[in-house]
């Protein structure tokens, strides 16, 4: 009796890394090809014409695939989650886009083409994989454009930081940090509080409910946006959990310097411009008073509007990893993050600073 060959399905991204990808990805698919003669697996290709066009085509096809490989920046990831989630198929992340930011926190090789291709072929071959969390946001009665139902790996951006990430997206700058950095002054000169509503059922299962007039919040799984930028640096893959992060007060000019280069050091929450809290689900509705919020961004992905739910799904997408990286993981028990809101004197419930 022969056994079934693994097949792996992979989709590329023509236009991520400013265009990179599409020469990028033929050395990824041929590099995928030879390990498979190598090991014994098969390799198809689903890339499609566009975003939605590679997600139908990995949802359509998923009877035909045991594993999917994404190459590209963090939309990608938005589309693994979204082929993959929630169904133990594992996902590999070749990260070679602008910003790459779901793998960085992974710790996952970014731009390094060979070296990522070796560890995903590796974690095929030995099943070596972790199970991290994602969010899922659904639209909420009221709202008036297409209906909401999305994963996400990274952060779910809510305000200014969706106008940074769409301003960063349509930049001519080369290097994610670059158009980030340049998107993140150019937004901040024009800082409007918009007016959310705010419903979270909170880590002890308290629900809490307020008004929020803030240029920005996000609901982050992942720690970094922007190339590398820490807005959220208390969140980690496995928690079940998502960070809610805000803008608490408008800032002066010597307060958003203060906060940009926190920031970029791990420590953006020791600022007291920043709002903090854990969440395990949030719903996001339009305040009476307040600006009309922007359209909401997911993984540099263009959502939809408020107002939507977004619910923490535990460890609901596999993620193929070598196994040093999956022992790293294992290894990590929350007390690092601890220690970090201990030393930025924040309340790991409340979020509040003591
Ligand atoms: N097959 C495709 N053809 C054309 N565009 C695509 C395709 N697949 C995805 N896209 C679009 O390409 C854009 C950029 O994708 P991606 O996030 O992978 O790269 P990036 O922007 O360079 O990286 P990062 O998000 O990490 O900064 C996304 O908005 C996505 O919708």
């Amino acid at each position: 009796m022969s056994e079934e060959r693994t097949v792996v399905a992979m989709v590329g991204n023509p236009v991520s890394g400013k265009g990179r990808g599409a020469v990028t990805y033929e050395r990824v698919l041929d590099l995928m090809i030879e390990a498979g003669e190598r090991h014994g697996f098969d390799v198809i290709d689903l890339t499609g014409s566009s975003f939605d066009d590679s997600l139908r085509r990995t949802r359509e096809e998923s009877d035909r695939y045991g594993h999917l490989v994404v190459a590209g920046g963090d939309g990608m990831i938005s589309l693994g989650a979204n082929a993959v989630g929630c169904s133990g198929k594992p996902l590999g992340i070749v990260a070679i886009g602008s910003g790459n930011d779901f793998a960085r926190g992974l710790g996952l090789p970014v731009n390094r083409i060979e070296t990522a291709v070796e560890g995903i072929v590796g974690a095929i071959v030995r099943g070596s994989h972790i199970d991290v969390d994602m969010g899922r946001v659904t639209s909420l009665p009221g709202g008036d454009g297409e209906p909401i139902d999305r994963f996400y790996g990274g952060m779910l951006n809510c305000g200014l930081d969706a106008s940074i990430n769409d301003r960063a997206n349509h930049s001519h700058l080369p290097g994610g940090s670059l158009r980030y950095f340049a998107a993140v002054l150019v937004e901040v000169t024009r800082l409007k509080r918009y007016g959310y509503h705010i419903k979270a059922t909170l880590v002890d299962g308290s629900v809490e409910e307020y008004d929020l007039l803030t240029p920005m919040i996000t609901v982050a799984n992942s720690r970094h946006a922007g190339g590398g930028l820490e807005i959220s640096p208390y969140s980690r893959f496995d928690d079940g959990l998502l960070d809610l992060v805000w803008i608490d007060h408008m800032p002066n000019p010597i307060e958003i310097a203060d906060a940009i280069s926190k920031g970029y050091n791990g420590r953006l929450l020791a600022s007291h411009v920043f709002g903090w809290k854990r969440v395990r689900d949030v719903e996001i509705t339009r305040a009476d008073e307040g600006a009309e919020p922007p359209v909401l961004m997911s993984d540099g992905e263009y959502v939809g509007s408020v107002p939507v739910r977004v619910e923490a799904q535990r460890r609901a997408l596999r993620v193929l990893v070598p196994p040093a990286v999956a022992a790293e993981h294992r290894a990590d028990d929350g007390s690092r993050t601890l220690a970090a809101l201990e030393r930025d004197h924040r309340d790991p419930v409340t979020g509040v600073f003591i």
